[in-house]
């Protein structure tokens, strides 16, 4: 989707994609990723998400990039935290309670600005974005992130049958997209009650993903 999209969402507040507690998907099955305590946690597109706070209480810290200044002003400000804010390239970089929100666009950053990535968790991500540009951020962020194992929600439904945002991502684009990189694992997969949008039957599923080389470390 255009900039301005997301943009004009967040200014008139048309935010029915965030979710007021951590994710029920997240909670359940992000141990599976099995990741050592102090890791560092990327969230891309990541809004003002409780799943940063929620990750930041299991012990990890957090970094996330989001193209909105106003969302991540807003996570920090009903996290009753006081960012320290600072500038890198075409980026504002926020830091307080052990996350750091890059404000910008994903396309414009880089291995070295984003720094360590230890896990990755895709929630409404992925699903934003229609299928032109899935194609550019699959292999932008297993660049940007090593490939670091991910946890990743998405969503399936009839795509004929109504419009994203959220996007259909089904099982077959998945593997096309990740299948080189990560070794895709679904673990769980639910109904939405009344289907999209009340329009077409639809379901989320929960994607656990190693990646199939060994690690940087
Ligand atoms: C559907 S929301 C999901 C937010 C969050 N992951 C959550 O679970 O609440 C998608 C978010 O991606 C942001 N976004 C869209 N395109 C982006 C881009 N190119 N770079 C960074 N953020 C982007 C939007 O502003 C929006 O907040």
């Amino acid at each position: 989707m255009e900039r301005d999209f997301w943009l004009s969402r967040w200014q008139n507040n048309r935010i029915g994609f965030h979710e007021p507690t951590p994710n029920a998907f997240l909670t359940a099955h992000f141990s599976a990723l099995d990741i050592r305590p102090g890791g560092r946690i990327f969230l891309p597109l990541c809004g003002k998400s409780r799943d940063a706070a929620w990750l930041c209480e299991q012990g990890f810290t957090v970094v996330g990039v989001e193209l909105s200044r106003l969302a991540v002003t807003q996570f920090f400000a009903e996290s009753g935290l006081v960012p320290e804010i600072s500038s890198t390239g075409s980026f504002e970089r926020f830091e307080a309670g052990g996350v750091t929100l890059f404000a910008g666009d994903i396309f414009d950053l880089d291995p070295e600005t984003l720094g360590r990535v230890d896990a990755v968790y895709d929630r409404a991500a992925l699903v934003a974005l229609p299928e032109t540009m899935r194609r550019r951020y699959a292999p932008h962020l297993i660049a940007l992130t090593k490939a670091a194992p991910q946890l990743l929600v998405t969503l399936e439904y009839e795509q004929s049958h109504a419009e994203g945002p959220p996007f259909s991502v089904p099982e077959t684009e998945l593997l096309v997209l990740y299948d080189s990189a990560y070794r895709p694992e679904s673990v769980e997969v639910r109904d939405i009650t009344g289907g999209f949008k009340g329009r077409c039957p639809a379901r989320e599923r929960v994607w656990v993903m190693p990646r199939r080389w060994p690690g940087p470390d």
